[in-house]
C-alpha cells in the first residue's frame, strides 16, 4: 500500500481531539450546525488552543486514512456521514470502545476497516476543552491477524504523527481484554457513582465489577479468545493502581453529564452473545438494568 498522506476524522470529542491534534492537515467531518458551534469556541487541549479544518459530509473526497471517534450511540449516523471520504484505498480505524463498531463499519464499507482499540489514556472532555495526563495508544491490526502492507502503512503514519501505536497480530484478544475492562470498570463506576479510587476499595461495587469482568472472561473463552481466568485480578493489581483515584471512566462522565451511555456495547453485547451459549450473566444483567434506570431518570 502507498504511504498515507491524507486523513479525516469524525468525532471531535475526547479521543478525536487527543489524536486529531497530532494529524497534520486532518479534515474534521461535521455537519453545518457542528461547524458553526465548533468555530465559535476554540478547542483547548491541556491549556493549548488546537486549530482544525472542518468539512461537511457533502463536501467529502476520498482520503487515505479515516479515523472514527464518535460514541457508539451515534455510530450509524457517522457511518452515513463518512461515505464520500471512503475511496478504493481508504483505511478506516475505529477507536470506539466495545467489540462491534468495526463490524458495523465493515458492513457498510467492506474490506476497508482495520480492527482497533484505544487504550491507556485518561482523557476527560468538558465542552471543547480536553485534559489528559496519559495519551495512551492505538492498538490495531487485521481481524485475521495477518501483518499486511496496510498495517505497516498505518503504523508508519502514526509514528510520523507522534501517536503511540501497536500493530497487533492478535487484535481480537486485545479487544476482548479492553471489553473486560470497560464492562467492569465503566459500568461499576456509573452504577455505583464511584471514581477509580472508590472501586479500589473492597465492597459491593468492586465485587460487582469483578463479577462482570469474570463473565467477559468466560464469554471470551467460549468465543475462542483465550483471556486467562485471572485477567481481572491482573488488571486490578497492575493497571488500576496507576489511575488517578479521583478520575473516572467515560461512562460515569456520560451519566454525570446526563448523556446516553454505551451500555448496549458492554452489558448489552455480553448478555446477547452469552445467550448463544446458555451462559448466565447475573452481573451484566444487574448493570444493564441499573444503568438503564439511571438513563431513564435523566428527565426527572
Ligand atoms: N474518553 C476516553 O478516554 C476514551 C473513550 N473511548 C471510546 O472512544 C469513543 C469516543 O469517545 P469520546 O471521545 O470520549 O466521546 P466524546 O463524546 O467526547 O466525543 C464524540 C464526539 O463525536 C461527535 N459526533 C457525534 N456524531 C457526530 C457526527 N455525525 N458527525 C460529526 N461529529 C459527531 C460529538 O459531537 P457533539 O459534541 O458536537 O455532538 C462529540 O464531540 C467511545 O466509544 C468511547 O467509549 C475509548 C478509550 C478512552
Ligand atoms: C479504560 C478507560 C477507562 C480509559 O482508557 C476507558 O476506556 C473509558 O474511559 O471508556
Amino acid at each position: 500500500m502507498k504511504k498515507i498522506k491524507t486523513s479525516a476524522l469524525i468525532g471531535l470529542g475526547a479521543l478525536g481531539i487527543l489524536f486529531g491534534r497530532k494529524m497534520p492537515g486532518v479534515q474534521v467531518i461535521a455537519d453545518e450546525d457542528r461547524i458553526a458551534r465548533y468555530s465559535a469556541e476554540p478547542v483547548v487541549c491541556n491549556g493549548e488552543e488546537c486549530k482544525f479544518s472542518y468539512v461537511t459530509p457533502a463536501e467529502g473526497r476520498p482520503v487515505d486514512l479515516l479515523l472514527v471517534a464518535v460514541k457508539a450511540t451515534v455510530l450509524e449516523q457517522a457511518i452515513q456521514d463518512i461515505a464520500k471520504f471512503v475511496g478504493p484505498d481508504t483505511v478506516i480505524l475505529s477507536v470506539l470502545n466495545g467489540i462491534t463498531s468495526e463490524e458495523h463499519i465493515d458492513a457498510a464499507y467492506p474490506g476497508h476497516t482495520l480492527w482497533s482499540v484505544a487504550i491507556g489514556m485518561d482523557a476527560t472532555r468538558t465542552g471543547r476543552t480536553l485534559v489528559f495526563n496519559q495519551a495512551g495508544k492505538i492498538q490495531f491490526g487485521e481481524r485475521s491477524g495477518e501483518m499486511t502492507d496496510r498495517v505497516q502503512a498505518v503504523a508508519d503514519y502514526l509514528d510520523e504523527c507522534g501517536i503511540a501505536n501497536e500493530p497487533c497480530g492478535d487484535i481480537l484478544y486485545k479487544q476482548w481484554n479492553k471489553l473486560m475492562v470497560n464492562d467492569g470498570l465503566n459500568q461499576a463506576a456509573a452504577a455505583f457513582d464511584q471514581p477509580y479510587g472508590g472501586l479500589r476499595q473492597p465492597g459491593e461495587a468492586q465485587d460487582m465489577m469483578r463479577a462482570a469482568m469474570q463473565e467477559v472472561i468466560r464469554l471470551a473463552n467460549l468465543e475462542g479468545v483465550p483471556l486467562p481466568p485471572d485477567n481481572d485480578v491482573r488488571f486490578i493489581d497492575t493497571m488500576m493502581p496507576t489511575f488517578n483515584p479521583e478520575g473516572m471512566p467515560s461512562m460515569r462522565q456520560d451519566v454525570l453529564a446526563k448523556r446516553p451511555t454505551e451500555v448496549e456495547e458492554f452489558a448489552g453485547v455480553v448478555r446477547q452473545r452469552a445467550k448463544k451459549y446458555g451462559m448466565p450473566t447475573p452481573a451484566n444483567d444487574f448493570f444493564y438494568t441499573r444503568i438503564r434506570e439511571i438513563e431513564a431518570g435523566y428527565d426527572q
